[in-house]
């Protein structure tokens, strides 16, 4: 068995609970509230800053400039061209691209990009791995099962996230961090298996809460309309 084959057999429960979020099902079936979407491309902007620098730390934690180069394609790949979704979005929207990088993060935001921070810093390259897969994966997958449903990659406004999401080039990227988790945990003992486990759960649980924040527009306690992210 695949370690990844354990990964997401351990957390299928959460795994499943994300595919099924009503968030989710309503970029699928085009009745996501368009604020709330809006809402959602910021605060993931804002994600996507520090998700890409722990590419930048997996790439100073890599053995071989093989994976170097693999870390360098996915900082790349998530500020040019995953990145560039959001800033057509933020077009679309009327935000523009110095407000986009000044909005403010959510509670779930600053929790989930510091503790990614944290572990990428502080730990092993497979546990660099361990805390952006269930990112890149999930995403992909998810972006595969939208773009199933007939008509959902035309819609309007939601058409242009299913595509990116379900595209070629981010499966590769989603395919790369997969090989590179069996690569990386490969003849690791069982208590260190445990612990790239625990934070690859701890990731998939943030991806859940970070749906929950989209639909719930979740900000700080007591925050004004005009400090809700932008
Ligand atoms: C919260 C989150 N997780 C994952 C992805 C896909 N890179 C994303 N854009 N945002």
């Amino acid at each position: 068995m695949k370690f990844t084959d354990r990964l997401h057999e351990k957390t299928l429960p959460i795994w499943r609970q994300n595919h099924n979020h009503p968030f989710v099902k309503g970029i699928g079936d085009g009745t996501v509230n368009q604020d709330n979407f809006r809402f959602y491309m910021v605060q993931d902007y804002l994600y996507l800053i520090d998700y890409s620098k722990v590419f930048a730390i997996g790439a100073v934690k890599a053995d071989d400039v093989e994976t170097m180069g693999k870390f360098a394609g996915l900082l790349e790949g998530t500020l040019n061209t995953e990145m560039a979704l959001h800033r057509k979005y933020a077009e679309r929207f009327g935000i523009s691209e110095e407000e986009l990088e000044n909005a403010k993060p959510s509670p779930i935001v600053l929790a989930y990009t510091h503790y990614m921070l944290h572990v990428s810093q502080k730990g092993t390259l497979a546990e660099v791995v361990a805390a952006v897969l269930p990112c890149a994966w999930s995403y992909w997958e998810i972006g595969k099962e939208l773009n199933d449903i007939p008509g959902a990659a035309d819609h309007p406004l939601y058409g242009d996230w299913i595509r990116m999401y379900s595209s070629e080039a981010f499966g590769e990227l989603a395919s790369w961090c997969i090989d590179l988790m069996n690569e990386v945990a490969e003849g690791k003992p069982e208590h260190e298996l445990q612990k790239l486990e625990e934070i690859f759960l701890n990731t998939t649980r943030f991806e859940y809460m970070f749906w929950d924040m989209a639909n719930n527009k979740q900000m700080w306690p007591g925050a004004e309309t005009a400090d809700v992210g932008i």
